[in-house]
């Protein structure tokens, strides 16, 4: 007799492989109903299950589907709620910016290499904050990368200021404020970016730490040492706007679009304007949502082995407040 297990097939889909499995979801290749290849992704029964989990898959889905820009993992289709909830997003086959890090071996990146993807995801972002969204989850596991270009994926913390939402981060990542269990903002964002930057460019994290508690007290109290000391070959305006952003207070931070603009300076480029809010929001309202629905129109990486004496993984997304509560 078949096992009675739920059907998690997506009408419209037809699964190929996996390509990963999140703390979430599973991540499918699949062939969506016009033969183009997509990422699928499709929550967990026990996410499904757990209110909070199945309304942060809901989130993802919505804003996923909401957001267009070069730099941010495009959305095609989805269904936020339910048995056959699923997300169809671009498939990246070469992984993501962690896998690409992992298959270098230790080896720093070539600058300009870095300084293009540090300039794609600095991007994404610009466009996230000027929507009046924080990500929440900058981190080289939600990069996607793509012929030495970049788009930053996984919107599963990330929300729009207007509506609220509840302040998590990852904690290699994860800037002092959170720590602390106040409010993310678009600074913390830019501080998870300086994260990000300086281990690209220096080709080690700010901050060192086996256990939760070692990196809290690093992020909140210590300093890194100067990116030229790992990295001469940093051009020094950007080495000095890294440390910014990795600055302990947030009004101390650059924006995200200084970051941008900077990258592309040193790369020899003259940075277009990312425009007003307006311009990137037609009409000045959030972006006409796509098909959210049945299918429409049209996969923990290994980077993150640490673990706290609590059992959870460091390298895994962090709620304060969830933690305050159960400590
Ligand atoms: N667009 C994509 N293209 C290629 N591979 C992907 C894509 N999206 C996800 N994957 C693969 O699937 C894995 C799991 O995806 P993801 O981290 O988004 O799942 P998740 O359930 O949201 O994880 P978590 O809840 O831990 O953040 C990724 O690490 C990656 O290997």
């Amino acid at each position: 007799m078949a096992p009675m297990t739920a059907d998690r097939s997506i009408p419209g889909y037809k699964l190929l492989h996996l390509l990963g499995r999140g703390h979430t979801s599973l991540v499918h290749l699949a062939q969506d109903a016009r033969g183009q290849q997509v990422a699928l992704k499709i929550p967990l029964e026990e996410t499904l299950r757990a209110q909070e989990a199945a309304e942060r898959f809901g989130n993802e889905v919505r804003l996923t589907l909401q957001f267009r820009h070069p730099h941010v993992v495009q959305g095609y289709a989805g269904t936020p709620f339910g048995p056959k909830a699923f997300v169809a997003v671009r498939y990246y086959p070469e992984g993501t910016l962690c896998d690409l890090l992992a298959a270098r071996a230790g080896e720093r990146l070539p600058l300009e290499e870095a300084l293009r993807l540090l300039a794609d995801v600095a991007s994404g972002l610009t466009y996230l904050h000027r929507l009046g969204a924080v990500h929440q989850d900058v981190k080289t596991q939600n990069v996607y990368v793509d012929g030495g270009r970049a788009a930053l994926g996984d919107l599963g913390s990330a929300y729009l200021t207007a509506q609220g939402g509840q302040s998590s981060g990852s904690p290699y990542y994860m800037a002092p404020e959170i720590y602390r269990g106040e409010s993310s903002s678009a600074a913390s964002d830019v501080y998870s970016l300086g994260v990000l930057a300086y281990e690209l460019l220096g080709g080690q994290r700010p901050h060192q730490g086996d256990t939760y508690e070692d990196l809290m007290a690093a992020h909140l109290t210590r300093f890194a040492p100067p990116l030229l000391r790992l990295n001469p070959a940093v051009p020094r305006v950007v080495a000095r706007l890294v440390e910014l952003a990795l600055a302990k207070r947030p009004q101390d931070r650059p924006k995200a679009d200084a970051l941008r603009r900077t990258f592309l300076a040193v790369l020899g480029e003259v940075p277009e304007d990312e425009g007003p809010e307006e311009d990137a929001c037609p009409g000045g309202a959030a972006p006409a949502p796509r098909q959210v629905g049945r299918h429409g129109q049209s996969a923990p990486a290994p980077c993150s082995p640490e673990t706290s004496p609590t059992g959870e993984k460091v390298g895994s997304r962090w709620n304060p407040f969830r933690r305050r509560k159960s400590s």
